[in-house]
């Protein structure tokens, strides 16, 4: 028998080959069919259920996450995974737990800053999971100020030791996830003390835990912060807090590929340039760009399928009521959403070649592109990290109440995904970082020498401050050219204005706070021509299958467009754009949404979600939604009896005051 299938008519009419897409948005043939057999294999395995965990209380839920990891960890070993299987079986668990820290950060932060030495000592325990690591660097007192941390690294040359000390309340670490009731060890960054004098903040391997009992060694206390915000979600990971009481360390659990300290306690700097010593976080941010179209993908999907299905209105001689995917107001607050899920993902794919590139040059000791890798990450991880967590939201709003339904898979959704605003970097802090590097290339400009990368426009400076936008009609929107230019024009020309308000103030940095919040918007508009540019230039490749290249340039045109509408004050305040070529855009705009309309249900379909990973009633694949939320209700717990517990203490005696108060 043929299942039941309630988005068949949608599916029809897509005008695309759907398993193209699902290639292009895999990345290759090879990676959408690994990630296709991986999320395959967790969802058929019962040990990963997760339709639950929202009712578990915080001891179950993370109980639960152990059991999930250590289920992990043998089908990994099992099944003889690779690493890059490995990290996409994590991912499809979604739950967040301790091993991502362990894989995401601690080994990382090992192999970036540790010697060769270092690297052949702790990653063979750390890859065969035999010690298990967290990343320590926030503290009560300062997260975003990294310069600002207190706990302190004293070298004792008498014992060739370091001595780690917490010295005031604020100096306690306080969030690194895994650390509160996981992790045996921990990279710990602290301030280098030799000789009595402070060399800044370094990386140092700390044990926490007895290897056998899992008890505090002498000198640590830890333990978790506590509950975090909303039911489930992050509350499967344990946040910690850490102090330190004189506890000592040999020297060479310093990581030590940037500074070294020697035998007599003499602080040597390579060549290498101090800020590697923030690169777990540069690797960390690249990889949460590619996250966020994951993210976002699915609250899209799971809006866009029960748009399909929901009708509201407009029933004609008792024929069906209009889907309100139908809604023009529907399909101008999803499309653009569901563009940017793939403009995301096309600018994390281009991040994360950047990134590659960066390190192969670090190795061969060319810093060259370190600041714009930074800048790039810090920008990119700050724009799609807080347009996705709005998105997630909006998604819910666009499913009308059953979205506020614990199964509709979005309040839990919402809840792991917006800490990724803050967690590696404030996102308002990391686009000053932005805005720092763009004011400084600015300043450049005459100097002679030319921008390049992701900045090369800004060398077409003299054009782009003057040059006129040619569109007369809507469709002249739809020439790459012209769109390219026009964002080119904006970000020029809002940063020009900004490094020229920055050069009335006598002391620059009382220039920058002050102007802080036009940086911010400075920044943005620079991030955000990056993401148009690199969606253009995914379209110059060669992209096999039936309309998968003219859906991707509707979707590139959305994407586009939708930003230009929404930032017209920018575009028509610098004079890129009149105020009429921003209403022609406008016109375009509808006319795309249209072209997506028939494709949107395939266009999900081609991230290729299984139900489990969805997590959602309302996004399920068949789209049999009302049959599904019905029976789910009868599941919840309050429904075990018909008659509520409680019910004779709190309830009757309410229900039958009257009675009393009538024999009174
Ligand atoms: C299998 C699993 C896969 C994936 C899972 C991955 C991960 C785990 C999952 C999720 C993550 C979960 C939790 C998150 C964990 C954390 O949150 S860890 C803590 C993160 N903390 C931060 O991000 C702190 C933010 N603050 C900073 O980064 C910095 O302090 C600052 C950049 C804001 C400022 O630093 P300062 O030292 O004060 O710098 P400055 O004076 O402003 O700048 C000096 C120069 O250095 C340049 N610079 C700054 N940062 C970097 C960098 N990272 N890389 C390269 N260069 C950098 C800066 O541009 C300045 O350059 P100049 O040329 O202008 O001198
Ligand atoms: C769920 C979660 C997991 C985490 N995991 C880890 C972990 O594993 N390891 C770890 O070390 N840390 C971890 N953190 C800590 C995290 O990295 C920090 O919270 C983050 O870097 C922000 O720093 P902060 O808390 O000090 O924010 P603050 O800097 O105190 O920010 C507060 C406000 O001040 C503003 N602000 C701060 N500085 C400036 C400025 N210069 N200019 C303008 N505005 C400013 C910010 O925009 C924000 O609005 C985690 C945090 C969370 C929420």
């Amino acid at each position: 028998m043929e299942a039941l299938d309630y988005h068949a008519e949608e599916r029809r009419k897509a005008e695309f080959n759907l398993d193209e897409m699902k290639i292009v948005w895999a990345g290759s043939r090879r990676n959408y069919e690994l990630s296709d057999r991986v999320a395959r294999l967790v969802a058929s395995d019962p040990v990963f259920r997760k339709d639950n965990r929202t009712m578990l209380t915080r001891k179950d839920l993370f109980k639960d996450t152990l059991r999930k990891a250590a289920h992990a960890w043998k089908r990994i070993i099992d099944l003889r995974l690779s690493e890059e299987e490995a990290n996409m079986l994590r991912s499809y668990v979604d739950q967040p737990a301790f091993t991502d820290l362990h894989w995401g950060m601690f080994i990382p932060a090992i192999k970036g800053q540790g010697t060769s030495e270092q690297h052949e000592k702790w990653l063979p325990m750390a890859y065969k999971m035999q010690i298990i690591g967290c990343y320590a660097q926030t503290e009560l007192g300062h997260g975003s100020n990294v310069q600002g941390l207190e706990t302190t690294a004293t070298f004792d040359p008498q014992t060739d030791e370091f001595d780690l000390h917490s010295p005031t309340l604020t100096s306690s670490k306080w969030w690194p996830g895994g650390l509160g009731k996981v992790s045996t060890h921990a990279v710990v960054y602290a301030r280098l003390i030799t000789g009595g004098q402070d060399h800044g903040v370094h990386g140092f391997i700390v044990q926490l835990r007895g290897l056998d009992d899992h008890l505090p060694l002498p000198g640590i206390t830890v333990g978790d912060i506590g509950m975090k915000f909303g039911s489930g979600a992050y509350n499967s990971m344990d946040n910690g807090l850490l102090r330190f009481d004189h506890v000592r360390i040999p020297r060479n659990q310093m990581l030590m590929r940037v500074s070294q300290v020697t035998r007599e306690g003499k602080f040597v700097q390579s060549d290498v340039p101090r800020q590697l010593v923030y690169g777990t976080m540069v690797y960390v941010r690249q990889t949460i760009v590619s996250d966020a179209s994951c993210a976002l993908a699915r609250a899209v999907c799971i809006a866009t399928r029960y748009s399909a299905v929901r009708r509201q209105f407009g029933s004609q001689n008792g024929g069906p009521e209009i889907q309100v995917i139908d809604y023009k107001t529907q399909q101008s607050r999803l499309f653009p959403l569901l563009a940017s899920a793939y403009a995301f993902r096309f600018v994390g794919e281009w991040l994360k070649w950047l990134y590659t590139d960066v390190t192969q040059r670090l190795q061969a000791n060319d810093f060259s592109t370190l600041p714009e890798a930074h800048a790039c990450t810090a920008g990119l991880k700050s724009m799609t990290t807080s347009v996705t967590a709005d998105a997630i939201e909006e998604c819910r709003k666009l499913c009308g109440g059953h979205g506020y339904l614990s199964n509709s898979g979005l309040p839990e959704l919402f809840a792991v995904y917006i800490p990724t605003c803050t967690y590696e970097g404030d996102n308002v802090v990391l686009l000053l970082q932005v805005a720092r590097f763009l004011m400084k290339t600015v300043s450049q400009l005459g100097s002679g020498k030319k921008p390049v990368g992701t900045t090369a426009y800004m060398g077409r400076a003299e054009h782009l401050m003057q040059c006129r936008c040619e569109v007369e009609m809507a469709q002249d929107w739809l020439k790459p050219s012209t769109i390219l230019e026009a964002f080119e024009a904006r970000a020029v020309r809002m940063s020009i204005a900004c490094a020229k308000s920055l050069g009335k103030f006598s002391n620059p940095e009382d220039g920058f706070a002050e102007l802080s919040p036009d940086l911010v918007e400075v920044a943005i508009a620079h991030c955000q021509l990056i993401v148009v540019s690199k969606f253009l230039e995914k379209l110059q490749q060669d992209i096999p299958g039936k309309g998968v290249k003219r859906q991707l340039e509707i979707l590139c045109n959305v994407y586009a467009l939708h930003l230009l509408h929404k930032h017209l004050g920018d575009f028509v305040a610098t004079g890129c754009i009149t105020p009429n070529q921003g209403a022609l855009a406008n016109e375009q705009l509808r006319l795309l949404y249209a072209q997506v309309r028939p494709n949107a249900i395939a266009l999900v379909d081609a991230f290729n979600y299984t139900d489990h990973y969805l997590g959602s009633i309302l996004g399920c694949y068949d789209g049999n939604v009302y049959q599904k939320l019905y029976q789910e209700a009868w599941k919840d717990p309050l429904n075990d009896t018909v008659v509520p517990d409680g019910y004779l203490e709190y309830l009757r005696p309410i229900l039958k005051q009257h009675i009393r108060t009538a024999r009174l």
